[in-house]
């Protein structure tokens, strides 16, 4: 009968040896995840083992051709030893940012390597590992101990598009001391990374989408961050604003972030209470006209909704392993978000904002849950756009102008004995308008790869208002058909385009004598807007502002976005 055998990677003996990675080949180096050796009763390890990218580090890894007798780059080495690596004798350096490896070649004869003077070195970055641990070799139900077998490294690997990939490289060597000694320098230089979170508080919507995101919570997240020694406190929401509670009551000092597993809904609601929460511990009035003071701790998302606008934009894709590599590695970026809020009191932080058709189209979806999600969308875009209906209203935004053109402007206004900061820059379009949208990042996503908003980044401190007056049916359609393609959406008599740090959007109606008028911001009437992908009804006049950098959030600025932002032709 074939005795099962299990290779399980352990932290030290003195922590428990607990196991956290398991399906990698025993003995060998840098080797494939190997379903005969598994436990079929270990889930859990079964499942870490599953995304690890074939075939180890090895292939993936960036090689370079360096001077025989030198490791190049990787600083003051920390140690050095020999392994196995890919069944291959390796001398291998540690340094504070690298891990460095080339073969060991029998001597030729003339007493040089048979490579001649050139060898193979490769390496990784220390600062893409997210986690080492001792492999050992287990009997099945083996718990503890084992037969030591080599150090596994967890590394995230840089793919096309954006994408991240976690891969193994496994360094063998049977020794324990040799083994304890290395796991410990490298825990050393990990811990050393500032920004990578310990411990995250997790708000998974149960609801979201097609109901996936706590499988995909428990399935894919949850084993990483475990792997990457990351504690978790996880609440599945129970109701809609259930996080927005908890934010506002919890005490988030223990935590390094926060993390939310849903759709955009989610994520904006989780963004807009940590910002209440962050006012409330700074004694912020959030109804005065402050500004308000930033997030306490980051926010990572998790895209498990029907649109994830939110988490495309951050990453530059839509990609559950390479949000969670983000999050697990701690990188960081500022993100610009707005307060929507009437004259008196703020309604809301969001990132960004539609009214019209969009909400129109949203108010619609909403009200036909009970449809799948794919569905229910474009049943709602086909009936909106069947009933088709302007709103009358006036837009007062305040314009960004260039840095010199302000100097310039300032200077004038010194010379003639002006206020600098004279509110006279406003400017005012009125009339029917299809659609409005105010957006503070670009919102990308599958149905607008180049944005919804390609003229605003995501923390340049600025707002796309993007207004698109009365036009035809087939008109307004064509429009909305560009967001999928490559021509500018913008281009179009119809669409207006400004850079603004702030908008008003007054609803307007006609008076006996036929002129217009604002509505009485006091009437009780709400209107539908769409807020981040949620509906929200608010009064007939509400302000829009963007405050730079307000919330952390995990990811990684895009490259696509840059270069969206110089080839948009619409500015
Ligand atoms: N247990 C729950 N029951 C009902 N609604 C919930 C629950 N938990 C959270 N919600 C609410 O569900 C709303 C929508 O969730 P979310 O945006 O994550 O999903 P989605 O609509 O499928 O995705 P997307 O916004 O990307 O299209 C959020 O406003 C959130 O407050």
């Amino acid at each position: 009968m074939r005795r099962h055998r299990r290779v399980a990677w352990a932290e030290s003996p003195a922590e428990g040896e607990r196991r956290a990675e398991a399906g990698l080949g025993g003995g060998g180096s840098a080797s494939r995840p190997s379903a005969t050796e598994e436990d079929d009763d270990d889930e859990a390890e079964a499942e870490a083992g599953k995304s690890r990218e074939p075939g180890g580090v090895g292939p993936g890894a960036r090689a370079r051709e360096v001077q025989a007798g030198g490791s190049s780059g990787g600083g003051q080495p920390l140690l050095r030893g020999i392994f196995q690596i890919q069944k291959e004798s390796c001398d291998v350096v540690l340094s504070a940012r690298r891990l460095s490896w080339s073969p060991i070649r029998p001597e030729g004869v003339g007493g040089g390597s048979s490579m001649g003077q050139q060898h193979k070195e490769e390496y990784i970055e220390m600062k893409d590992v997210f986690s080492v641990k001792l492999k050992r070799r287990r009997l099945a139900g083996q718990q503890k101990g084992g037969l030591l077998l080599g150090i596994a490294i967890f590394v995230c690997l840089k793919k096309e598009g954006n994408k991240l990939k976690d891969s193994i490289i496994n360094l063998s060597n049977l020794s324990e001391d040799h083994c304890h000694l290395w796991l410990k320098h490298m825990k050393e230089i990990l811990s050393g990374f500032p920004n990578r979170p310990k411990s995250l508080k997790v708000f998974v919507n149960p609801t979201s989408h097609r109901k996936e995101a706590t499988h995909i919570y428990y399935e894919q997240v949850a084993p990483l961050f475990k792997l990457a020694d990351i504690r978790t406190d996880v609440t599945v929401t129970e109701y809609e604003g259930h996080a927005l509670t908890l934010l506002k009551e919890c005490d988030l000092t223990s935590f390094h972030g926060v993390v939310s597993v849903g759709g955009d809904g989610t994520a904006s609601e989780v963004a807009h209470g940590l910002l209440l929460r962050a006012q409330m511990d700074a004694g912020v009035d959030t109804d005065n006209q402050r500004p308000p003071v930033r997030a306490k701790v980051p926010l990572g998302i998790i895209p498990a909704g029907s649109t994830n606008a939110l988490a495309h934009t951050l990453n530059g894709i839509q990609h559950t392993l390479t949000a969670i590599l983000h999050i697990i590695l701690g990188h960081l970026q500022s993100v610009d978000m707005c307060t929507f809020r009437t004259p008196s009191k703020v309604l809301r932080f969001g990132f960004s904002s539609v009214f019209g058709f969009g909400s129109r189209t949203l108010a619609f979806a909403e009200k036909h849950r009970w449809l799948p999600p794919n569905q229910r969308k474009d049943f709602a875009v086909v009936k909106t756009l069947a009933n088709l209906k302007p709103e009358d209203c006036e837009l007062s935004f305040l314009p960004i102008k260039p840095l010199e053109q302000d100097a310039q402007e300032n200077d004038r206004k010194k010379r003639e004995g002006l206020k600098l900061d004279s509110r006279e820059d406003w400017h005012k379009i009125h009339g029917h308008f299809l659609n409005v949208s105010i957006m503070a990042i670009p919102c990308l996503c599958s149905m607008a790869p180049r944005g919804l908003a390609p003229n605003t980044r995501l923390n340049d401190g600025t707002l796309a208002l993007i207004a698109v007056r009365n036009t035809s049916r087939p008109e307004f359609v064509k429009h909305l058909r560009r967001y999928a393609s490559v021509k500018n959406q913008f281009s179009f008599p119809f669409v207006e385009t400004h850079i603004v740090e702030e908008v008003k959007v007054c609803l307007r109606t006609e008076k006996e004598d036929g002129t217009r008028d604002r509505l009485n911001s006091a009437q009780k009437d709400t209107y539908p807007w769409n807020v981040d992908g949620d509906l929200m009804e608010w009064p007939s006049e509400v302000h829009v502002r963007v405050h730079p950098q307000l919330i952390t959030m995990y990811g990684r600025s895009v490259d696509a976005i840059d270069h969206l932002k110089g080839s948009c032709s619409c500015l």
